[in-house]
C-alpha cells in the first residue's frame, strides 16, 4: 500500500504559525505535599499555565495501556511516552510483545532463538540485562522464563550477567531479585544444567549508558562480561550485592562491576568463541551501545581487547535502521507514519533539541525508534552535550538553560515551523532520589520553559507544553491509601522511579486561534492524542487512524 502523505487542511486553524512543543521529562500531576518536588519548587510559568484558562490546560494518561504497556499497573517511561507523543497511535510495546511471544511459545520457534540455539551443544548461553521487575527496560519474570525455556531446549551451560536497578524499583531491592534468580539457577543445577550468575554491576555505572554519553560505562561492563575481569571478585552474586551494598553511600544504580570466580579465583563465565549471547532488555536506548560493541566488526569506541566469535541476539531489534542487532528473539513494534514524518513531508521545517541523555527521546523515540532525519533540508536536530560521570543531583540544573537558549535562537531565526524539545531535569534528578536537588531541577526546567514561551510570544507563535510520564511530582513510596509507606524500621522509602500519575498538556501563545480549546468529550485522553493536536496547531488534520485531537475550535 502506498501512503498518501498529504495531510488535509484544518477547516479553521491557520498554517505557518511557529509551534513549540515542549516535553518536560518526568513531570506528572499529583496532590501537593512535601514529596511533590514540582509543588515545592518555584514554578511560576507552569503554575500560570495550570491556573490560567481552564480550557487550555488538561491532564492526559501517560502510563499503562494508554501507552501500549501490558497493564495499568505499569508506570510510564520515556520510550513509550515519546513513541505515543510522536506516533499519535498506541502500539503494543516491547514488554507486551515479549509477554505475548512467551505466552504463545512463538519466541522458541522464530529465527532468533533458533540461531542462538546452534551454540547450545558446544557453547555457553550468556544472558545480559537489567535484573528487576520494573518493566521499563526488562522484566524479571521474562528472564526467568527465558532461562527455563532455553534450558528445556538444550542450553546446558548458562551464565547471567546482571545489572542491578534501583531506578525503576526501590534502591536496595537488588538483593531480593538476586535471591530469586539464584534460587532458579540452583534448581536448574539440581537438574544437571550448569547455570550461574557470572558478573554484575549497577545499571548506571555498568553497561546501560545511552546515546553515547559515556563509553566507559559500556567498557566496564565489557571487561566483566566478556573478559571476565572486574575490580571486585566474589563467590556468588548474592555475596556480591550484599557486600557492595554495605559500602557507605552504596546504591543499586551505581554498584561497581564484579565477577564471580571459582575456587581458584578464575572468572566463571567470560564470553568466548562459540558462545551465544542474548541481551534481554526489550527497551533499546540503553542496550544499543553494548549491541554495537558485540556486533560491529569495525568498532572503535574502546579497546575490546578480545572479540569473541559468538551468536548474538537481542530480546528485540533495537534499531530498525541500523538493523541492530541483526538477530532478535521478538520483533519490535513497527511504528511507521509518525507525525514527524508527515509534518516534514507537508513542509513543516522542524528543529529538535535536548541534551545528550534525552536527545534520542525527541528524535529517535519521537520518530518511531528511527535514527536520523526524514529530510535533512527541512530538519535540524541539536544535541547539547550532557555532563558525564556525575549523578545529576550534583548539577540539577543540567543543560536546561542551554537547551532553552538554542531553542529560543531557533524560534527567532525564522527558519523553523516547529521546535520540539525535551527538558530532562525533573526526571533525571528525580531518579537520584535527592528531594532537595529535584526541587532545584524543577525550578530550572520552569525557567527554561519561560525562555521558550517568551520567544514564542515574540514571533506570534503557539506552544504546547506537556510531559512524557511522572517522576518528580512524587518521591515517596505510598501505601494503598496514598500515605507514605514505611519500611520495617519505620522509615519512609524514597521513590526513585517514574509514577502512574497523569501529565499536563497546556496550549497557548499569541498565534493560537482564540476559539481553540480542549475538548471535554474524550473519555480517556492519553499521550497518543497529542500528535493529532500538534498537527491541528500546524493547520492540518491528522490521518484517520491517529488517536483523535484534544482540541476543538469554538465559533467566535
Ligand atoms: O533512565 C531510564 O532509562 C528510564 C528509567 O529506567 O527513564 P526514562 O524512561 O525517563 O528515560
Ligand atoms: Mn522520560
Ligand atoms: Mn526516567
Amino acid at each position: 500500500m502506498t501512503t498518501s502523505w498529504t495531510l488535509p487542511d484544518h477547516p479553521t486553524l491557520p498554517k505557518n504559525k511557529l509551534v513549540a512543543v515542549v516535553v518536560l521529562d518526568g513531570w506528572g500531576e499529583a496532590s501537593a505535599d512535601q514529596y511533590n518536588c514540582i509543588h515545592r519548587a518555584e514554578t511560576p510559568v507552569m503554575d500560570s499555565l495550570k491556573n490560567g484558562a481552564p480550557e487550555k490546560w488538561t491532564l492526559v494518561k501517560a502510563h499503562g495501556t494508554a501507552v501500549g504497556l501490558p497493564s495499568d499497573d505499569d508506570m510510564g517511561n520515556s520510550e513509550v511516552g515519546h513513541n505515543a507523543l510522536g506516533a499519535g497511535r498506541i502500539f503494543a510495546q516491547g514488554a507486551k510483545l515479549v509477554d505475548a511471544a512467551l505466552a504463545s511459545g512463538k519466541i522458541w520457534e522464530d529465527e532468533g532463538f533458533n540461531y542462538i540455539k546452534e551454540s547450545f551443544a558446544e557453547g555457553t548461553l550468556h544472558l545480559i540485562g537489567l535484573l528487576s521487575d520494573g518493566g521499563v527496560h526488562s522484566r524479571l519474570d521474562q528472564v526467568q522464563l527465558l532461562v527455563k525455556g532455553a534450558s528445556e531446549r538444550g542450553a546446558k551451560r548458562i551464565r547471567l550477567h546482571i545489572l542491578t536497578d534501583g531506578r525503576d524499583v526501590l534502591d536496595g531491592s537488588s538483593v531480593g531479585f538476586v535471591e530469586t534468580i539464584e534460587n532458579d539457577l540452583a534448581q536448574l543445577r539440581g537438574q544437571g544444567v550448569d547455570a550461574r550468575v557470572a558478573s554484575g554491576g549497577g545499571r548506571m555505572y555498568v553497561t546501560m549508558d545511552r546515546y553515547e554519553n559515556d563509553w566507559d560505562v559500556v567498557k566496564r561492563g565489557w571487561d566483566a562480561q566478556v573478559l571476565g575481569e572486574a575490580p571486585h571478585k566474589f563467590k556468588s552474586a548474592l555475596e556480591a550485592v550484599k557486600t557492595l551494598r554495605a559500602e557507605p553511600k552504596a546504591n543499586d544504580q551505581y554498584l561497581p562491576p564484579f565477577v564471580i570466580v571459582d575456587e581458584s579465583g578464575k572468572s566463571v563465565g567470560p564470553i568466548v568463541d562459540g558462545d551465544a549471547v542474548v541481551t534481554f532488555n526489550f527497551r533499546a536506548d540503553r542496550m544499543v551501545m553494548l549491541a554495537k560493541a558485540l556486533e560491529f566488526a569495525d568498532f572503535d569506541k574502546f579497546d575490546r581487547v578480545r572479540v569473541p566469535k559468538i551468536k548474538y541476539a537481542g530480546m528485540l531489534q533495537y534499531d530498525g535502521e541500523l538493523k541492530l542487532p541483526n538477530k532478535f528473539l521478538v520483533s519490535p513494534p513497527l511504528i511507521e507514519r509518525t507525525s514527524g514524518e508527515y509534518l516534514v513531508k507537508n513542509g513543516v521545517r522542524t528543529f529538535a533539541c535536548s541534551e545528550t541523555v534525552k536527545f534520542g527521546h525527541v528524535t529517535f523515540f519521537w520518530n518511531g525508534n528511527r535514527s536520523g532525519y526524514f529530510d535533512e533540508t527541512k530538519e535540524e536536530y541539536i544535541e547539547v552535550p550532557s555532563d558525564s560521570g556525575i549523578t545529576f543531583n550534583e548539577q540539577p540544573k543540567m543543560k536546561a538553560l542551554e537547551i532553552a537558549e538554542k531553542t529560543r535562537d531557533a524560534i527567532l531565526s525564522g527558519k523553523f515551523d516547529q521546535v520540539r524539545i525535551n527538558l530532562p531535569n525533573g526526571d533525571m534528578v528525580g531518579h537520584t532520589g535527592d528531594i532537595e536537588a529535584t526541587v532545584v531541577a524543577c525550578k530550572a526546567a520552569d525557567e527554561a520553559v519561560k525562555i521558550v514561551l517568551d520567544a514564542v510570544e515574540q514571533v506570534g507563535g503557539i506552544y504546547l507544553v506537556t510531559a512524557d510520564h511522572g517522576n518528580a511530582e512524587d518521591m515517596v513510596k505510598r501505601n494503598k491509601s496514598g500515605q507514605p509507606a514505611l519500611d520495617k524500621n519505620g522509615s519512609i522509602q524514597i521513590l526513585t522511579s517514574h509514577t502512574l500519575q497523569p501529565v499536563p498538556v497546556a496550549i497557548g501563545g499569541p498565534g493560537l486561534h482564540p476559539g481553540a480549546k480542549f475538548r471535554s468529550d474524550i473519555k480517556t485522553p492519553g499521550l497518543a492524542n497529542v500528535a493529532a493536536t500538534v498537527m491541528n496547531l500546524h493547520g492540518f488534520l491528522a490521518p484517520d487512524d491517529y488517536e483523535t485531537t484534544l482540541i476543538e475550535v469554538a465559533a467566535k
